[in-house]
């Protein structure tokens, strides 16, 4: 058994995509914070992307107001520090800032860091971020020899970018990638960092990933996790319809 219990942190993007096709305020991303603290998670996390399709600087203020409710609970956001993400920090001064280095308009994250190459310039994006108290995660590839440079550039945590892995599992290619996520967690703990992990996390693959990588304090997911919570909730949401309109057919208008 590892020594800590992983932590789940929800990502709530896409309850506000769906919510941004409409200007009708459903589905509520505080409602949907709300529900999952109520049931367990321990944190929050949202990307507000500088193209606004999905969390906006509203719903950033709005989960950071809810959260004072909830002073247990981690709220994470993600970003490029050199688009959107630093003001956010000032204002609402979360627990943790994930810096991921994705292009404006980019459809979802799909790499981490280069610090050989950006090493200098995230560096006082880094203090700047540790001056107002927030934890520092980059987001990184499962490079072993990244991390001593992740370190040295002044972050707390990183952040595995798992989707290889969620490719990868089930299939043949699965132990070798396990392996490769394991040595990059064992070099960042080596290297003084703390380790976190996310991206295309489900509750299929989670449980092996965890077994392989027990050094993980925190995955967040979203996009499966939101999935689920459609698929498990069609039945009784079904159920409730057909009440309201059994409803209406027992007492019909005079
Ligand atoms: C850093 C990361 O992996 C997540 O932010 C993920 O990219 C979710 O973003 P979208 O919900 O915009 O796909
Ligand atoms: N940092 C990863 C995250 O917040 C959620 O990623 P996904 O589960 O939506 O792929």
């Amino acid at each position: 058994m590892s020594a800590h219990k992983t932590a789940l942190s929800v990502n709530l993007n896409k309850v506000a995509l769906v919510r941004n096709t409409r200007h009708l305020g459903i589905p509520s991303v505080l409602k949907a914070a709300t529900l999952c603290l109520q049931a367990g998670a321990q944190g929050i996390t949202v990307h507000p992307r500088p193209d606004g399709r999905h969390i906006r600087a509203d719903d950033v203020r709005g989960l950071h107001e809810l959260l004072k409710s909830w002073p247990q609970v981690e709220f994470n956001i993600e970003g490029n520090p050199f688009h959107n993400l630093m003001p956010f920090l000032s204002e609402t001064r979360p627990h943790q800032v994930t810096f991921v280095p994705d292009s404006e308009g980019q459809a979802t994250s799909d790499h981490g860091w280069d610090l050989a190459a950006d090493a200098e310039r995230v560096r006082p994006l880094v203090a700047q971020a540790k001056a107002l108290g927030v934890r520092v995660s980059l987001f990184m590839d499962p490079d072993p020899e990244a991390m001593p440079l992740a370190r040295a550039v002044g972050a707390d945590r990183i952040e595995l970018y798992t989707e290889p892995y969620a490719q990868a599992w089930g299939t043949s290619d699965q132990a070798a990638v396990l392996q490769r996520f394991a040595a990059a967690a064992r070099a960042a703990v080596a290297a003084g960092l703390e380790v976190n992990a996310g991206h295309d996390l489900n509750r299929d693959n989670l449980s092996d990933f965890l077994r392989a990588v027990p050094q993980v304090r925190e995955v967040s997911i979203g996009h499966a996790l939101i999935s689920d919570a459609l698929e498990l909730g069609y039945t009784a949401t079904v159920r409730e319809y057909l009440a309201a309109i059994a409803r209406a057919h027992a007492a019909p208008a005079p």
